[in-house]
């Protein structure tokens, strides 16, 4: 069998006495749609701060494609191939589409500003492959036409796949989606989770997901975890989690 590309194991992590994650452990396959549920303050953010880097957790192992990297830097993780979405729009207003999703894409180019100016050559040719990489990303995010508008204006489903396109722009290997379809209406709801289980089927991204829409969660991912108080209550498939009485019990009592 083939090593998970993540693998969280008894992962704990304390606020003040607070335990927002205790003993949590889980693995998430190559090319999976992995999701994470469970009622407000049950650690779920937690968690994807200690995997992006930005918490330290108090014990426990983050292990990214085999490589132990609980206590790398948050910029490191993000190289070695771990992007992040956030719960709010996090994008500069004033910038347009294509700027916003070339700055992403900066951070895969080889050449910086120096090397830039001895060997415009390369240089050159990284920006090219750079403008190429965003307008595929923009095209397949139904975002092609809006490359040259700024990024304030737009609507905030749409702000939304902007966001979507610069984490894909990085080209990661995992994937963290923090609520995409927080604030969207019925229909944006529908196409982001359309266009997030064919970025993971056609471009093979593994996606680690944590959403509070239910119908959505439980229509595109393999397989679900439960936390409730910091704590795994279940891991399996949607329609066995559906069913698990301690999760209607905790949560889905409420929130279906
Ligand atoms: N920086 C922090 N300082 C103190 N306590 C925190 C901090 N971050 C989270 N907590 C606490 O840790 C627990 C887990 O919070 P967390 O935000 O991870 O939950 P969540 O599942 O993401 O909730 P929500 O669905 O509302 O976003 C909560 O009790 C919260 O109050």
């Amino acid at each position: 069998m083939s090593t998970p590309l993540l693998e969280i194991e008894d992962l704990a992590l304390s606020f003040a006495g607070v335990r927002a994650l205790d003993g949590v452990t889980f693995s998430i396959d190559e090319g999976e749609l992995f999701a994470v549920i469970g009622p407000n303050g049950a650690g779920k953010s937690t968690l994807f701060n200690c995997i992006s880097g930005i918490y330290r957790p108090g014990s426990g192992s983050i292990r990214f494609g085999g490589t132990e990297i609980l206590g790398t830097a948050p910029h490191r993780i993000a190289k070695a191939g771990i992007a992040r979405t956030f719960q709010n729009v996090d994008v500069f207003p004033a910038m347009t589409v294509r700027e916003c999703l070339l700055l992403a894409r900066h951070q895969h180019l080889r050449s910086g500003a120096l090397a830039g100016m001895i060997r415009w050559g390369r240089s050159a040719r990284e920006e090219r492959a750079a403008l190429r990489r965003v307008t595929e990303v923009a095209d397949r995010l139904g975002l092609g036409d809006l490359l040259g508008r700024e990024v304030g204006p737009l609507p905030h489903g749409v702000q939304k796949r902007v966001e979507l396109a610069r984490s894909l722009c990085m080209e990661p290997r995992l994937l963290l989606l923090d609520e995409p379809v927080a604030g969207m209406n019925h229909e944006e709801t529908a196409e982001m989770a359309a266009t997030l289980s064919e970025v993971n089927s056609d471009l093979g991204i593994t996606m680690l997901l944590v959403e509070h829409d239910m119908s959505m969660v439980m229509g595109i991912s393999d397989r679900v975890c439960v936390l409730d108080f910091g704590r795994r209550i279940a891991l399996d498939t949607p329609a066995a989690v559906v069913r698990d009485a301690a999760v209607i019990d905790a949560y889905l009592g409420g929130a279906l």
